[in-house]
């Protein structure tokens, strides 16, 4: 690619040498020119260099912000915006429904009341617009990421694109950090009422202590990478399972039949049946086998020349690890292209089980932060949206299953659907 090696690897094998072996050395992300002026030079997790303080950010997201108390404490967000969502369907059934926009409404607007609470004045569509813009501007072939000698020309304007666009975030979040800090020097903080993310992440700014304060740029950048992260993949993986269920009836029968044993037709599908939900746990993890949101998770860039599977790999190439294309490994999976959730019934197989057949998370020093977050809101998703409606689709249609390769593996063409109520009231939803 240009002036600069790219190596893509095609196996678990090869996967396990880069994701555990050698994972010191394959533990830098590759930092693409626009992200390094956007984001005051990577200072968030996701370009951050492998380190000490990167160890430190992410564990503290892991330990704290996607702690099981700090995600149960949020929990009545998700189910409100879940509830929502049910409701605006229920308004639409026996019409045509665009399942990835309620998907992805519904999961910005959980992400950002999880993030920084309620606040009415802001404009889902202007985020939205302005996250999707993000994404595009830095997932576009840069001419300064092939060859980076021409960087400091930013030839296409990329880089000053994105330093504009994450600008306005970054405003976005000043000003909301200043009313937090009105708020605490007037004393008016209320004690135990739930802290949302961006409370946690400025109480370590404010304590300050060296270990795990933060600085007010890396608050900011944890922000938008958590809203970057969070919000297109969780509902791009819901329409991938929509649609693998729309052409699998067998599979969505099953599933339908799991939803009503466990969770009844009485009640609405909650956190707390989500353990109980195995065939739904296959589904989601049998999906994002087939269709993983991130196919070639996000490159990485050695650190020192070594060797892979007999192969020099030179210090500062791009190395690809194909998820795809591993979780379709016929020495590994039996009719891989089957969509089968009945396998992951009989194996142990997780997202952090190390096992390089199946990485939708990525694995080791840079596995995934949301993880835990993603696995709630996945299973919080389709669980309602399969049981709260029947699906059919429009006379003389079939789902496509086909994609659209990027940085995130979309659809197509988006999945609609034509729902029928299931549950006897809608007061359930209240
Ligand atoms: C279905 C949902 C999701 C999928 C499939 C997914 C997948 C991934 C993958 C493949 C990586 C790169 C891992 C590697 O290099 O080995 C990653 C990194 C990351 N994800 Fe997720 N993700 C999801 C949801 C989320 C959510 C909900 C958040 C946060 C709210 C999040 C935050 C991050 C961050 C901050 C990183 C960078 C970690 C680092 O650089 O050390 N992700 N994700």
């Amino acid at each position: 690619m240009g002036s600069v090696l790219a190596i893509v690897i095609n196996s678990p094998s090869l996967a396990k040498e880069v994701l555990k072996v050698q994972d010191a050395i394959f533990a830098n992300h590759d930092v693409p020119a626009a992200t390094v002026v956007g984001t005051f030079g990577g200072i968030n997790i996701l370009w951050r260099p492998n380190g000490s303080r990167c160890n430190q950010l992410r564990k503290l997201v892991v330990c704290e912000i996607m702690s099981k108390q700090s995600l149960d404490a949020c929990y009545v967000l998700r189910q409100r915006e879940v509830r929502r969502m049910v409701k605006e369907i229920h308004g639409k059934v026996g019409s045509s429904v665009n399942i990835y926009e309620q998907l992805s409404a519904t999961a910005l607007r959980v992400m950002m009341s999880t993030l920084w609470g309620d606040d009415p004045s802001q404009d889902l569509i202007e985020f939205r617009k302005r996250l999707d813009e993000i994404v595009i501007t830095f997932g576009a072939p840069n001419v300064s990421d092939f060859f980076p000698i021409l960087a400091p020309f930013d030839l296409q304007g990329i880089e000053s694109k994105g330093k504009e666009q994450v600008s306005w975030f970054y405003g976005v979040f000043e000003s909301m950090i200043k009313n937090r800090r009105n708020i605490r020097d007037d004393g008016k903080e209320k004690e135990n009422i739930r802290k949302d993310f961006m409370q946690q992440l400025l109480e370590l700014h404010w304590r300050g202590d060296e270990k795990n304060s933060l600085s007010i740029n890396e608050v900011k950048a944890l922000l938008l990478d958590m809203m970057v992260a969070g919000t297109d993949t969780v509902p791009t993986a819901v329409e991938w399972a929509m649609t693998e269920l729309l052409c699998h009836r067998d599979k969505m029968t099953k599933l339908v039949k799991e939803l009503d044993m466990v969770v009844g037709n009485q009640n609405t599908v909650e956190d707390s049946h989500i353990p109980q939900l195995v065939y739904l746990d296959a589904v989601i993890k049998e999906t994002l086998r087939l269709h993983p949101v991130a196919p070639l998770l996000i490159p990485r860039v050695p650190s020192k020349t070594t060797v892979i599977g007999g192969f020099t790999v030179p210090k500062g190439c791009r190395v690809f690890i194909n998820a795809w294309v591993i979780q379709r490994d016929p020495e590994l999976w039996d009719d891989p292209l089957r969509f089968h959730p009945e396998r992951f019934l009989e194996t142990d197989i997780n997202y952090r089980s190390n096992n390089f057949g199946f990485i939708p998370f990525g694995s080791g020093r840079r596995i995934c932060v949301g993880v835990s977050l993603a696995e709630k809101m996945m299973a919080l998703l389709l669980g309602s949206l399969v049981h709260s409606f029947e699906w059919g689709l429009s006379e003389g249609t079939k789902p496509s299953l086909e994609d659209k390769f990027g940085i995130v593996l979309k659809k197509t063409e988006s999945l609609v659907g034509i729902p029928v109520a299931r549950l006897p009231n809608l007061e359930q939803y209240q």
